[in-house]
């Protein structure tokens, strides 16, 4: 049966983000996931976890400069020092929350520059990422995202990231394959979980209805299908990660907005 996780940046806006994991508790979830924990001293954040007996399960690396618009380091040329310095902070942060993932994000294509140019750079950082992980037991995943939510992207396609997957040939390192994501650039979902699931390079499953990315019982998807067959293709390759439910409630931050949009949750639970 698939293992859901809580984005805790996503769900739960009208809550402090410190709230949300007690709420996330309280619906019924046993883990959570979220962007960056860098604002909070990792024993503060491990307290919580444990209060609420919740794993965590995934974050982001730092992605350089967030707020002017940047999404990650790795494919940038130049940038290989501020690249090196905020994978060995996530992984120390990694192992304060026992968090056995991070998502290193690809970044944006520099104007002026072609996306043939930043493939060595994208390579070498992640290899180098993948080695400094596996002496300490995490794995680095990598995640294709659809070029309408962050324009300039670097990775958008499962079959790109199964391909530099393979080239780098590091076992920690795994794609993080986001439903909403494939849907929205490729689409043939179910026969991407079937395709890639077995291989063993899927570290991690997010979710979000299409188009609007809100709940997955909203949209163009249909998710309880979809969740059938990542429950029949796990049971025969024994993958056994977690679906993280990445969406915005359709509810926005009212009182008990993301609570109430959970009703597809309940047979999961
Ligand atoms: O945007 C997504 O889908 C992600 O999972 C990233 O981690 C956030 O940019
Ligand atoms: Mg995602």
């Amino acid at each position: 049966m698939p293992r859901f996780a809580a984005n805790l940046s996503m769900l739960y806006p009208e809550l402090d983000f410190l709230a949300r994991f007690e709420a996330a508790a309280r619906d019924g979830f046993q883990a959570v996931e979220y962007l960056f924990p860098y604002a909070y001293p990792a024993q503060e954040l491990a307290a919580l976890l444990k209060a609420n007996r919740l794993q965590q399960v995934l974050f982001n690396a730092p992605p350089g400069d967030w707020d002017g618009g940047e999404r990650g380091l790795a494919c940038l040329p130049g940038r290989e020092k501020e690249f090196r310095e905020g994978v060995v902070t996530a992984l120390t942060y990694a192992q304060a929350l026992e968090c056995p993932r991070i998502h290193v994000m690809a970044g944006l294509v520099p104007a002026g520059q072609e996306r043939a140019d930043l493939g060595g750079t994208y390579v070498a950082n992640l290899r180098w990422a993948a080695q400094e992980a596996a002496r300490r037991g995490i794995d680095v995943l990598m995640e294709p995202i659809n070029t309408r939510d962050i324009p300039g992207f670097f990775l958008n396609r499962q079959d790109q990231a199964h391909e530099i997957v393979q080239q780098i040939g590091a076992p920690n390192l795994k794609v993080q394959m986001d439903l909403y994501h494939c849907q929205v650039v490729e689409g043939d979902v179910a026969m991407k979980i079937r395709k890639y699931l077995p291989t063993g390079r899927v570290g991690h499953f997010q979710i979000a209805g299409v188009p609007e990315r809100h709940e997955p019982d909203v949209g163009e998807v249909n998710y309880e299908y979809l969740f059938q067959v990542i429950d029949q293709v796990s049971q025969q390759c024994g993958w056994s990660g977690w679906v993280g439910c990445e969406y915005k409630p359709r509810l926005g931050a009212s009182p008990d907005g993301t609570s109430q949009g959970l009703r597809w949750f309940q047979r999961w639970r």
